[in-house]
């Protein structure tokens, strides 16, 4: 009889996890208390539009490749995707624009021209960023950071002779201060901590690594639109024997002893069904107070400060504008005052940066013709207790105001449907702690060893994936945590 393993959670770390398993030749069982899979990583449709509900921008897609080749499938046939020529468009109030080609050079030529930055500065810190990435991948992002035979070989030794490279003593923004010239190039790199949540005033320059990874490797879009990662993994999975039981909460992990022997669901009548391991694809926090809660809680990991979360507007728009792209970015005039509402004053300043998302630029069927779905993201504080109410109503004026001036006309009137998500609602659907996007914040220089390990130091046969666990939160990073933790096993 082949072993056994149950999944808490369908998010796109506990799909990658479930697929390696099934190779294994486990049984998987997946429960997932929502109706779909793919938690952030999941979409909608409303009134004709379609939305990817999460993350828009698809980064090292090999990670999702592999699990194809991994399990003997040629990717082609469930998922494709293209490589994008231009990676995003940047706006100002004063009227300055920039369009980040994804050709190196191209975008070098962009920066001097519009910027007056020259050149050779954004090639340097393109190559800084390869070499950051180049000392941190095979000891952070492919290994448990958890295990000694991590730390004592070649790419460890490697990782120490090169550690002054990764400026942990210093922050991004001073790293990029002194990088540029022009404050707009500034703002334009220290944007990238939003990637992991974090902020550029408090984040190690070490976080410098994330533009590698979209100016040197690409950025992608899946011919679906995002949900395509989802349901080609879904599908493999199916393929490989996997089940999923959707509406399917997970309200304890039963014990004994050291080890986990099975999970207990709401339906039917709480029964508990036996399995030889668990991987928990909920956020760890949640699953120590939630599921295990008379185990030691591990309680220096789980009391870490959280990353910043989203408020997201869904608006379907009866226009095209074809001055926008996929990705644009409307800064603030205030980057620092933005970042000190959210991490420390934990609220919205009145002059968010705005990311507008708009995949009918790609994929025209995600909206009626002549229109254009627009996913508009705010950078937000984690839910410790505001007034999401009155925040969002504020929000969506000065975002309104915000794009209307640097589009030139009204927006208000062209939205023809509305959705929302706030922080509340991210918590309330995936178990996020606070509702964070992406787990613990980096913007401790040693918040890598913050973050909790892939395997449970308490139960031998209890492994942990996906954004709140290491090596980090977004897509890349879910997918090796299922990689490390079913490596583990
Ligand atoms: C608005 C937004 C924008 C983002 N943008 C990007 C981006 O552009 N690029 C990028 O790479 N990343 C982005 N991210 C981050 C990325 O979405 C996440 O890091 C990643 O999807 C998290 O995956 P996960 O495997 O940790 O699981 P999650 O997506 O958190 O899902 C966890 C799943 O577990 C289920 N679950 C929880 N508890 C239980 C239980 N007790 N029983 C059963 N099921 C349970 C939940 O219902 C959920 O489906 C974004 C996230 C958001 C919200």
């Amino acid at each position: 009889m082949s072993r056994t393993a149950a999944i808490v959670g369908a998010g796109i770390a506990g799909i990658a996890a479930a697929i390696r398993l099934a190779v294994k030749g486990y049984q998987v069982d997946v429960f997932e208390a929502n109706a779909y899979p793919g938690g952030k990583l999941s979409g909608f449709t409303l009134n004709g539009f379609r939305f990817d509900a999460g993350p828009s921008l698809f980064t090292m897609p090999q990670l999702v490749e592999e699990l194809f080749q991994l399990a003997g499938r040629n990717p082609n046939d469930y998922f494709r995707y293209s490589r994008l020529d231009e990676t995003c468009r940047y706006f100002w109030d004063d009227g300055t624009h920039l369009t980040a080609w994804a050709d190196r050079d191209s975008f070098a030529r962009e920066v001097e021209t519009q910027l007056g930055e020259p050149a050779s500065h954004l090639l340097a810190h393109l190559d800084d960023s390869a070499a950051k990435y180049r000392i941190t991948e095979k000891l952070f992002l492919h290994r448990s950071l958890h295990k000694l035979s991590t730390w004592f070989n070649r790419d460890a030794l490697h990782g120490y002779l090169n550690l002054p490279k990764l400026e942990i003593f210093k922050t991004m923004n001073r790293a990029n201060e002194e990088r540029f010239q022009n404050p707009k190039l500034v703002q334009l790199f220290n944007r990238y901590a939003t990637y992991n949540g974090s902020d550029p005033y408090q984040t190690p320059a070490t976080m410098n690594i994330i533009p590698h990874l979209e100016y040197n490797i690409g950025a992608f879009f899946p011919k679906d639109g995002m949900i395509g990662i989802t349901n080609s993994l879904v599908r493999l999975a199916e393929d490989l024997g996997v089940r999923f039981h959707f509406n399917t909460r997970v309200v304890e992990l039963v014990t004994e002893g050291a080890r986990v022997t099975g999970v207990r669901n709401e339906n039917p009548n709480g029964k508990t069904e036996r399995f030889d391991l668990v991987i928990s694809n909920m956020d760890v926090v949640s699953t120590f107070r939630r599921l295990l809660p008379t185990a030691r809680q591990p309680e220096r990991i789980l009391r870490q400060p959280k990353s910043s979360s989203g408020l997201i507007f869904y608006w379907g728009i009866q226009r095209e504008f074809p001055e926008l792209g996929l990705h644009n970015i409307f800064f603030s005039s205030d980057y620092r005052a933005e970042f000190d509402h959210i991490f420390k004053q934990k609220t919205l300043s009145d002059d968010p940066t705005v990311y507008l998302n708009i995949t009918s630029k790609h994929k025209p069927d995600d909206a009626p013709p002549g229109c254009e779905n627009w996913f508009i993201l705010i950078n937000a504080p984690n839910n410790s207790g505001q007034d999401w109410e009155e925040l969002i109503a504020k929000t969506r004026h000065n975002v309104i105001r915000k794009l209307s001036r640097n589009l030139g006309v009204d927006v208000a009137p062209l939205i023809a449907c509305e959705a929302i998500l706030d922080p509340i609602a991210i918590e309330a659907r995936t178990s996020s702690s606070q509702g964070a996007l992406y787990g613990n914040s980096s913007n401790n220089r040693f918040a890598a060893f913050l973050r909790h390990a892939n395997f449970s130091h308490q139960f031998q046969n209890l492994y942990f994936v996906g954004g709140s666990v290491h090596p980090g939160g977004g897509i890349p990073l879910c997918l090796l945590s299922a990689k490390i933790a079913t490596e583990l096993i």
